[in-house]
């Protein structure tokens, strides 16, 4: 249970952010009243809140809680894996350098493109690392909605809500080997799963029906905010980091992560 100064000041925070995405819907009526509707996922919403359509309209509540949803789900996490990212490359030049070296034979003088990043394979070997060792979601939930029989000696009762623990699942001997812990992208070179003896034992974004809706796009901003940087910065760990990663809803690393930048 939280301590109850504790939980005024959550509810406080909490209240604050729904005003603030009050202030954002109302500013956003106002403006589609103005010049029409816009194809945002924001005026999409609004769009449906205001017609219906094939589904219920949804009411300003659930506007508000579908913009904290893709708000929280999807900033944080993707600030993590670039923040993990550029920990695991700083301790691993090699990796960096043949990034650089990618990035160079893919984009070369250009101005980044979003055709180019399905050419960035090892930028996208690395990502899947990173986020096997550092998963900045570290766990799925779901409740059972009947008793399951899972095996001779374990069932679990319907209503039951579960906790999957994915960074357990990542750092696994048994699935991984004995090399779990090291940082070898090239687990991800000719094998989606990262060579993971269970084909459900890597799951950085979830599974099934409610499966991270938003991954596409974490590709999509992880490559270009990563191309940008590499191509313009060499980096090495400051002496102050202290590693240690903890989990406040996300993994994060607690005192933060100090880097040495290098202009190239
Ligand atoms: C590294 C980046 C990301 C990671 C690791 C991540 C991970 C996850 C995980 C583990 C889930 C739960 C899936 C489940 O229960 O099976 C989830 C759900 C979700 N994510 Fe992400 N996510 C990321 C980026 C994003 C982005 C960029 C967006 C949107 C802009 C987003 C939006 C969502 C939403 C809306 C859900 C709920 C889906 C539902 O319940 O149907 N995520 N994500």
């Amino acid at each position: 249970m939280m301590h109850p100064k504790k939980a005024l000041e959550a509810r406080k925070l909490g209240q604050e952010i729904n005003q603030l995405f009050l202030s954002l819907i109302d500013e956003r009526r106002k403006m589609i009243r103005g010049s029409g509707p816009q194809n945002d996922l924001l005026g999409l919403l609004l769009k449906q809140s205001e017609h219906g359509g094939f589904t219920k309209s949804l009411t300003t509540k659930e506007v508000v809680d579908e913009c904290k949803t893709f708000f929280f789900g999807g900033h944080e996490t993707t600030a993590l894996a670039i923040t993990w990212t550029m920990l695991l490359l700083a301790t691993h030049q090699d990796w960096q350098d043949q990034l650089r070296e990618e990035i160079r034979e893919v984009v070369g003088d250009k101005e980044i493109d979003v055709n180019m990043l399905s050419g960035l394979k090892k930028m996208g070997w690395v990502m899947n690392e990173v986020l096997r060792l550092y998963p900045s979601a570290p766990n799925a939930q779901r409740q059972a909605k009947a008793d399951i029989q899972v095996s001779h000696d374990l069932s679990i009762p319907s209503g039951t809500n579960m906790w999957i623990d994915i960074v357990g699942m990542h750092h696994d001997p048994a699935l991984w080997g004995d090399d779990v812990n090291e940082f070898k992208p090239e687990r991800f070179k000719d094998n989606i799963h990262g060579g993971c003896k269970h084909k459900m034992g890597y799951l950085p974004f979830g599974f099934g029906g409610r499966m991270c809706i938003g991954r596409n796009l974490t590709f999509l901003e992880y490559k270009i905010v990563l191309s940008l940087i590499l191509s313009r910065f060499s980096f090495t760990i400051s002496p102050t980091y202290c590693h240690s990663p903890s989990i406040v809803l996300s993994l994060r690393p607690s005192d933060g992560l100090p880097l040495v930048l290098q202009p190239l």
